[in-house]
């Protein structure tokens, strides 16, 4: 009977045992995937490579991104974007892929060529952060310069305000010189136009130009779709210039920025005196003159909301997009006399003057004067235009690390950034 009893008492053990087993087992399976999602989150936070301390988004866990390459398309905002990359570069000590001699183009209209980019070397891994300077994008040159893992992003306009707005920044250009008004143009423009001009693209397709592609091509429906897929295989994100601060936000997420490294104000507008109306009929005319260009718009202002409602969803964009404006609202405040914009001949400090260039006068700003020394800083460098700031990195990059090596540049304006 003893024998009997101790058998049961060892069964009766052993079932509690298990149980036991079971719960701890229950209990881990439970615990296991957020210890699991712990452990990635912090080697994502924490990363390989390049780092930059301090940013994160604000949602999400994720690795600052600092290899960029951006298509600076001519007249599209495009150098707002610019002197975002320039002020992110500076501050995390990014390399820029600078055009050759500290120049403010990549060689355009040429198509992009590694070569040159100053300080490329034929031998070496691609090495630089940043390239983002006016180029004819050719990816595989590109992707000798900037590293494979690198985020490709670009910015497009309506097709219709881009060409009104470069017919007066481009009105010296062959196409344009003859004419008095885009009106007249448009009336007759293969009287105007000659394909084979050097400096034709400045008033057909210009965006189609830019991306590499030719722009006086045939529009049928399966070139179209070839250049919309070559786009989409080669840029992770394409912006729209109308929805500006909508595409800060998305650019923001995508790099895994945070809000505050997408604040701008609007540099190289022009002032209203030149601006053309555009009647309905010249509307029509332009979207007609420019259809590779309104294909692609059109195309990718419909994938840029897929993709804020897939992966932003509109009510967060619209918290966002107003947490932004506030933040940009108060900056002006901060920094700006008159908290706009002013004409050139009203911007007292010649340091801060745009290039002025056609027909076009170009807005630009007044600091607030007795600013503090790191407010003065971080204000000048929002409203610096861009071959000024542009100047300003490359003297930094190259001057102050191999200053034996470019004695004879001279710009002793840097000095004030
Ligand atoms: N934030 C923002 N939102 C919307 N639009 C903006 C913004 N910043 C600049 N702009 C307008 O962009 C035009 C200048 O474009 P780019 O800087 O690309 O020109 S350039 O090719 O580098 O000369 C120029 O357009 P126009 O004024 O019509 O010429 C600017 O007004």
């Amino acid at each position: 009977y003893r024998c009997q009893l101790g058998r049961l008492w060892i069964s009766f053990s052993l079932l509690i045992l298990l149980l036991v087993i079971l719960q701890v087992v229950e209990k881990l399976q439970g615990l296991l995937p957020s210890w699991t999602e712990v452990l990635t989150v912090e080697k994502a936070a924490l990363g390989e490579g390049q780092h930059v301390d301090g940013i994160s988004s604000q949602e999400t866990m994720c690795k600052p991104k600092t290899d960029i390459v951006f298509l600076k398309v001519h007249k599209s905002a495009s150098s707002t974007v610019m002197n975002i990359l320039f002020r992110f570069g500076e501050m995390h000590n990014l390399t820029f892929a600078f055009p050759l001699k500290g120049g403010s183009q990549l060689f355009y209209p040429r198509h992009f060529l590694a070569r040159f980019v100053q300080g490329f070397s034929p031998g070496n891994a691609p090495q630089f952060n940043i390239l983002c300077h006016h180029m004819r994008f050719l990816q595989p040159e590109v992707q000798r310069v900037v590293p494979s893992t690198a985020i490709y992003f670009s910015i497009l306009r309506n097709p219709v305000q881009l060409m009104e707005s470069s017919f007066a920044y481009y009105k010296g250009t062959s196409a344009f010189s003859r004419v008095h008004s885009l009106e007249e143009f448009l009336s007759q423009p293969y009287h105007f136009y000659n394909p084979a001009a050097s400096d034709s693209h400045y008033a057909r397709n210009l965006m189609t130009f830019d991306f590499g592609f030719n722009p006086d091509g045939d529009v049928s429906p399966k070139r179209v779709h070839l250049m919309l897929k070559a786009i989409e295989a080669s840029f992770d994100l394409l912006l729209i210039s109308e929805y500006f601060d909508e595409s800060m936000v998305l650019l923001k997420e995508i790099l895994c920025w945070d809000l505050d490294s997408v604040v701008s104000f609007p540099l190289n507008s022009r002032d209203s005196s030149t601006r053309s109306p555009l009647s309905d009929s010249m509307v029509e005319k332009i979207k007609n003159w420019n259809r590779l260009d309104w294909e692609i718009y059109t195309h990718f202002n419909k994938t840029f909301w897929e993709r804020i409602d897939r992966d932003i969803g509109r009510e967060r964009m619209q918290r966002e997009v107003r947490a932004l404006q506030e933040r940009q609202a108060d900056l002006a405040r901060i920094c700006l006399q008159g908290r706009g914009s002013v004409a050139p001949k009203e911007i007292k400090d010649s340091s801060l003057l745009p290039l002025q260039y056609g027909n076009a006068k170009i807005l630009g700003y007044n600091l607030k004067q007795d600013l503090d020394k790191k407010t003065e800083h971080m204000c000048r460098r929002l409203v610096t235009p861009e071959l000024q700031y542009s100047h300003a990195l490359y003297k930094k990059q190259f001057l102050q690390k191999f200053p034996q090596t470019h004695k004879t540049f001279n710009a002793p304006f840097l000095d004030a950034l």
